[in-house]
């Protein structure tokens, strides 16, 4: 007791400090704020602005160069400022969360106590607080009391650990306070994980675990994988990381250089809200369809939603033989192959016309492109660019005495007229005849009509368009083509039927983006982003090998981080592909396997644990639940049982539920006829945010978030099939506290795989 009070005037101390501090920053952040209003609003009172002459007119945009830079360094002052002060008002609440005694060796133990953001006390020179960041701090991740080390910039650093200490404060009030062992306050995590889910994921700095502190910290790795179980906080684990690496190099790394791809925009929308309440800057978040679509042109592509949505509602083998080809690297090597091919012979040019006529045949552009003598597709094609623009410049000139152009420049606007008359005056040619400067005159408008016709022309060929990349792809596919290759696959005939029908009503299936670009690239040269440093890809079990070795190229200085389930590869085209191939790519990996995982009650994950091979390696935190249910009902009651199932949760004060469906086919119709029964909202792949409350989404939406209750709807055997072990493990683990099996028919084989006393079977 006597220690409890101890520690409360200590935590009374700090915040007290705590505040002072907040309120002398509260102080500069008002005059930085009207500073920053004053600068704005007497910009161009400041700046002296004279066009008059050359000398003036550079005087003028030195001033306002001079102004824009204050008013930019005042702006990044306040932010700082600001974001000092929203992490000071966190501290006042919740100064820290643990302490460490820390003895280094031959010295006295040390109390080091550690919150979100560090404090510094300027009158005693110490650090009050720790930033759970700071190398020391790695002490209270990793060890239970006894001997222990961290890494330091200096070396390794080690020691004994005295005292390891958890603290739940709320409003600078002790309410909980526990000695703990090596796994981080069981207690604590109890109190975290059994509380309601939330439509924004939360950050996990006051309970890390020791394998994921491993993750968060690792700087060696130029690839780190991390293989775990749902729920076992590969998410979290990631974006603690990326608030460390912001830290850890702070001063070197921006927010902007590290880039996180998620599998769906609501997933985006459910992450981003923890580094910015660890008072840090989001880092970039995409999808990878979202860059795909950028780079996709000449057909309409097709989202991976929706190729999803195809392969689990048809259950297509041919498609599946289709896609899974087009994900390995030997389709690499074939596109690689037809690129050397295409140095030789049958790339595709379009004609370049103008104005109906054509002015370069597509064949004259390949006659050219093929008599360049060097040995690179995109030096070719800029050297035919090149080409292209001195052609067009010829063609040009010709048109300017076309009766066209006569027409149009009497539609010429004042502006133009006025311009062509400054550059005559400025060129100094208008002489004593005026016959002679209305004939300059005319010829000048004569060019300016031309040129602006023209200018798409040339960048046309700038962006390298006369190549016709959708013919030369879809060529790879035409029977007989591929003879320059004795690599074809087993099942390459059916490929071609498949790819060429689909190009032909000019879709591009999403099997076919990536390696669509991969070509284009081959011929235009490729893209490279040197500036990003760490590349995270969440979700990583769905992408295919050849998407990895597409991002290794396009990210070539970047870190990558790896985060995946091989048990809840749901793709078509990630289902045969270990993670662990990818580690071939690089020259340097590190592979860490998380097995623990904190989503679900024990109930939840020794039921869903059974649907999976090796499924008994996943270990439960110890929180106890209700057994999962399994019930059958009545086609026709279906609606209505849910709907009856839904209050019932909610009056156990479970707020966010979830029905999840196997299909956004049928998550709408589930959804129209729960409509009049409760009130509920469909997600579909177009939603961007959560919201809380009952929600109705197709499993594949499912990804990566979580809810309080899951509802699965329907699970009979011919929508979960035997093969489909690792969907219905994806969308079962969604749950925390409940999960609620329904079927309507005879229940899915799967569930004989589920030992009976693991669930409640209500017939
Ligand atoms: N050390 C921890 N302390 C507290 N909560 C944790 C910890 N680790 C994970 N969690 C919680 O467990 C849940 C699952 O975490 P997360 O979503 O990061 O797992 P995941 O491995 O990405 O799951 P999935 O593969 O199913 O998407 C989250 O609610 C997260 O806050």
């Amino acid at each position: 007791m006597q220690e409890w009070q101890q520690e409360q005037q200590r935590v009374n101390e700090v915040t007290k400090k705590i505040r002072a501090k907040a309120a002398i920053l509260e102080k500069q952040t008002g005059t930085v704020r009207s500073e920053v209003t004053e600068i704005r609003q007497n910009f161009w009172e400041d700046v002296t602005v004279n066009f008059d002459n050359a000398e003036e007119a550079a005087e003028t945009h030195a001033s306002i160069k001079q102004q824009a830079e204050m008013l930019a360094e005042r702006e990044r002052s306040h932010h700082h400022y600001t974001n000092q002060l929203k992490l000071l008002r966190r501290l006042m609440n919740t100064p820290y969360f643990g302490r460490i005694d820390f003895a280094e060796e031959g010295e006295p133990a040390e109390a080091i106590y550690l919150g979100i953001g560090s404090f510094y006390d300027e009158e005693q020179e110490e650090f009050l607080i720790y930033d759970w960041r700071a190398p020391i701090s790695s002490v209270y991740y990793d060890y239970a009391a006894g001997p222990a080390a961290y890494t330091a910039p200096s070396g390794t650093v080690h020691g004994t650990l005295q005292l390891k200490r958890q603290f739940v404060i709320r409003n600078a009030q002790i309410e909980g306070m526990f000695d703990t062992g090596v796994t981080i306050g069981d207690v604590m995590l109890q109190e975290v994980l059994g509380k309601q889910s939330n439509t924004q994921m939360k950050n996990i700095v006051a309970t890390i675990q020791k394998e994921q502190n491993l993750i968060i910290r690792n700087e060696s790795s130029r690839l780190l994988i991390v293989q775990g179980a749902a729920g076992s906080g590969k998410t979290s684990a990631a974006l603690q990381r990326v608030a460390y690496l912001l830290y850890r190099y702070r001063g070197s790394l921006r927010a902007d250089q590290m880039i996180l791809f998620s599998p769906n925009p609501l997933f985006n929308s459910y992450v981003s809200t923890v580094l910015p309440e660890l008072g840090e800057e989001n880092m970039q978040q995409t999808t990878f369809q979202d860059y795909l679509a950028h780079q996709v042109t000449g057909f309409t592509l097709e989202d991976p939603f929706t190729q999803l949505e195809y392969m689990l509602r048809s259950n297509d083998a041919v498609r599946r033989s289709v896609i899974r080809y087009k994900a390995e690297l030997n389709f690499m090597k074939l596109i690689d192959s037809y690129a050397a091919h295409l140095q030789i012979q049958d790339m595709h040019f379009t004609d370049i016309k103008f104005r109906g006529t054509v002015l370069l045949t597509a064949r004259e552009i390949a006659a050219y492109f093929y008599s360049v003598p060097v040995d690179s597709l995109p030096s070719r094609m800029e050297e035919t660019a090149r080409w292209i623009k001195r052609e067009l410049k010829k063609h040009e000139k010709r048109e300017r005495t076309r009766p066209w152009v006569e027409e149009e420049m009497e539609l010429l606007d004042k502006d133009t007229l006025q311009e062509a008359y400054e550059t005559l005056q400025s060129k100094q040619r208008y002489s004593e005849h005026t016959f002679n400067d209305f004939e300059r005159e005319q010829a000048l408008l004569r060019a300016i009509v031309v040129r602006k016709h023209f200018k798409k022309l040339y960048v046309h060929a700038k962006k390298l368009r006369f190549a016709d990349v959708p013919a030369i792809y879809a060529q790879l596919f035409a029977p007989g083509f591929a003879q320059f290759t004795d690599q074809l696959p087993a099942n390459w005939q059916d490929i071609c039927d498949y790819t060429t029908k689909e190009l032909m009503r000019r879709n591009l299936p999403y099997e076919d983006a990536t390696p669509f670009i991969y070509l284009k690239e081959q011929i235009e040269g490729f893209r490279r982003n040197t500036s990003m440093r760490h590349i995270f890809i969440d979700e990583a079990q769905d992408y295919a090998p050849f998407q990895f070795a597409f991002l290794k190229r396009l990210f070539p200085l970047a870190k990558m981080t790896v985060l995946g389930d091989l048990n809840q590869a749901i793709h078509a085209q990630s289902a045969h592909v270990s993670l662990f191939t990818l580690s071939s790519l690089y020259d340097q990996s590190e592979t860490i396997e998380l097995t623990r995982s904190y989503r679900s009650t024990k109930q939840i994950i020794e039921f869903t644990r059974q649907f999976v091979d090796g499924g008994e390696r996943i270990e439960a935190f110890q929180r106890e639940g209700a057994l999962p249910v399994v019930e059958q009902v009545p086609a026709d009651g279906l609606p209505g049982q849910i709907a009856t199932r839904i209050a019932a949760l909610q009056g156990a004060g479970h707020q966010n539920i979830a029905v999840i469906c196997k299909t956004a086919h049928e998550s709408k119709q589930m959804y129209q006829q729960l409509q009049p029964l409760i009130s509920l909202r469909l997600i579909t792949k177009e939603t961007s945010s959560f919201e809380p409350g009952v929600s109705i989404l197709p499993s594949y939406l499912a990804k990566g978030v979580e809810f309080d209750a899951v509802i699965v709807c329907d699970a009979a055997a011919d929508v979960y099939g035997e093969q489909d072990g690792k969907l219905f493990y994806t969308v079962c683990t969604r749950a925390m506290h409940e999960l609620h099996i329904f079927t309507t028919k005879q229940i899915t084989p799967l569930l004989r795989l589920a030992k009976a006393e693991t669930y409640e079977n209500r017939p």
